[in-house]
């Protein structure tokens, strides 16, 4: 159990507990809001897939939660704090717990890996550099990168190798909870069946919770155990893939139901998550 479970911070909703509660959201930009009155939950240790047609507002979601974009509205609760009553100090210790993989990794290309996945830990932590060394390279080694990978700068690398740089980076200081956008986008169907075969292995071993951003149906059957739908400005809805399978919404019928759908969850079969 960890301290802020034992102060019973994190909100339980009956027998899960949510590290991000999101209500009554809205969000815009001057023009027509993007979010508005927007209701999410994620639970420790699952991992969320997110989902939702292009320019529907999941990036911004993802940026409000981060709090990289202003609300106008809504009440955000992440790790047990309410966003509104941070202090700066406690803002820091979220900070520090929560990890991001953006889409095109974003590593720092005058940077070796090793550097890379230091940066959070040059940031947030004043560490001797043998020990920071130490624990990049054991961040490189989690996510599945050769040891010579370390030294190596992210224009020698695949684009499988990238994001798991990146992944390393984001997993540098132990964080709860990971927000990965588009994790498999632009890695071939071999590298991202990997790519999700690892992160199902991060959340089995260390517990981690997962928000994920994608358009990649595989990932949703093989490794999201549960599925949230933005459209029309909310969560449509949120829960397993055979919750989706059954919505009685079009766009949610027809991404979920529609012909390449069908190939992916038929092949899922009775493996689909409960
Ligand atoms: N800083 C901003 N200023 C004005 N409008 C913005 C801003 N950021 C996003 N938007 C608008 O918000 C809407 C949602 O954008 P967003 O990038 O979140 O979509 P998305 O669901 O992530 O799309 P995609 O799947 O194509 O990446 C779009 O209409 C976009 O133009």
């Amino acid at each position: 159990m960890d301290e802020s479970q034992e102060n019973g911070a994190e909100a339980k909703t009956g027998e899960r507990e949510s590290v991000l509660t999101v209500r009554g959201l809205t969000v815009g930009f001057g023009g027509p809001t993007v979010l508005e009155d927007l209701d999410l939950d994620v639970y420790r240790g699952e991992v969320l897939g997110f989902v939702g047609g292009s320019g529907t507002g999941k990036s911004v979601l993802m940026r409000t939660v981060l709090r990289l974009t202003q609300r106008q509205a809504g009440k955000i609760t992440i790790l047990g704090k309410d966003f509104d009553q941070l202090t700066y100090e406690e803002r820091l210790a979220v900070d520090m717990r929560i990890g991001v993989l953006f889409q095109q990794g974003a590593l720092f290309s005058g940077l070796t890996v090793l550097e890379n996945v230091q940066v959070p830990m040059r940031e947030y932590l004043d560490l001797p550099k043998p020990l920071m060394d130490d624990l990049a390279r054991l961040k490189i080694e989690l996510v599945g990168l050769r040891p010579e990978a370390a030294d190596r700068f992210p224009s020698e690398l695949s684009g499988g190798m990238i994001k798991r740089a990146a992944l390393a980076r984001a997993l540098a200081l132990d964080p709860d909870l990971v927000f990965l956008d588009e994790p498999t986008s632009g890695l071939d169907p071999i590298g991202a069946a990997e790519f999700d075969e690892l992160i199902a292995r991060l959340r089995d071993t260390l517990g981690l919770t997962v928000y994920m951003v994608t358009h990649d149906l595989d990932s949703l059957s093989a490794v999201c155990d549960r599925i949230a739908v933005l459209g029309r400005k909310k969560v449509l809805v949120e829960g397993t893939l055979d919750k989706m399978l059954s919505f009685d919404d079009p766009w949610v019928k027809s991404y979920f139901r529609g012909k390449r759908s069908r190939a992916v969850f038929n092949e899922a079969g009775d493996g689909q998550k409960q």
